[in-house]
């Protein structure tokens, strides 16, 4: 099964999320005018900790993050004291895969000393060419030598073009099959939208992660998260998840 990571920007729209709860499995806090993976304040942290159900995850964004090991891994301590059990870091300073480990290690030690069963999310970025950060092939093996728990790739720039057009289906389909084989599990995300679901099931991704598609105007920004598009957009997944299971030779 996919899970539905969506990104409210507050606690406004965390709530919007809860009244969606049924729809998606991990609540994921952001502040997109701050970049594509934007940290919020501890305190937004902790209020949609305290509005969304008990039983859903709630994630948290360290920010693009510079190459600074320190001060990432004092920041990802920020989010889990906070209340989060999901820490995603987007490796936008780092430019080599070292670099990345340096970081990563930094911040699963910090996580994980104080809340050893929290997941860590290496995120690399699809359109790194466009940013020079580490290629987006690089981030599974990152992940894995620095003791995560997840591969992810998002988008850095949020122009409309989306993950399958810096990265297609064929080497996503790479980028999972890395983080599977290092025991890691993989998240997708980059504008991703409705149409997308199709090959994101068939490559096996674990995660998808959203905003615009889910809020009004398909705009990440100025738009609100809408409960009734979250709820089309799981339908989608679902059907999606039935047609890849009926594909699948019996057996498998
Ligand atoms: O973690 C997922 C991101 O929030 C994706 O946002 P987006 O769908 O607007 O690119």
């Amino acid at each position: 099964m996919v899970l539905l990571l969506i990104s409210p920007d507050g606690v406004e729209e965390a709530l919007d999320c809860a009244k969606s709860a049924e729809h998606l499995d991990i609540v994921d806090v952001k502040k997109p005018d701050e970049g594509s993976l934007g940290a919020n304040f501890p305190w937004v942290i902790r209020e949609i900790r305290d509005a969304v159900p008990a039983d859903k995850p709630v994630s948290a964004t360290v920010g693009d993050v510079p190459y600074k090991p320190g001060t990432v891994a004092q920041a990802a301590l920020g989010a889990v004291v906070s209340g989060a059990t999901y820490i995603k870091v987007g490796l936008y300073g780092c430019t080599t895969p070292e670099q990345g480990v340096e970081v990563m290690s930094a911040v699963v030690r910090a996580v994980k000393d104080h809340r050893p069963k929290a997941l860590v999310v290496a995120s690399g970025y699809a359109d790194a060419h466009r940013i020079g950060c580490v290629n987006p092939l690089a981030v599974p093996h990152i992940a894995a030598r620095s003791g995560a728990d997840a591969a992810m790739l998002d988008t850095a720039v949020k122009d409309g073009t989306r993950l399958f057009d810096h990265v297609p289906p064929d080497v996503c389909a790479e980028f999972v099959r890395l983080a599977h084989a290092a025991g890691l599990l993989a998240a997708l995300a980059g504008s991703v939208q409705q149409t997308d679901l199709g090959p994101l099931t068939r490559i096996g991704t674990d995660i998808v992660g959203v905003r615009g598609a889910v809020c009004a105007g398909g705009d990440r920004k100025a738009g609100r998260i809408q409960p009734r598009l979250v709820a089309a957009f799981r339908a989608e997944m679902d059907r999606q998840a039935r047609e890849h299971a009926v594909g699948v030779p019996a057996g498998k």
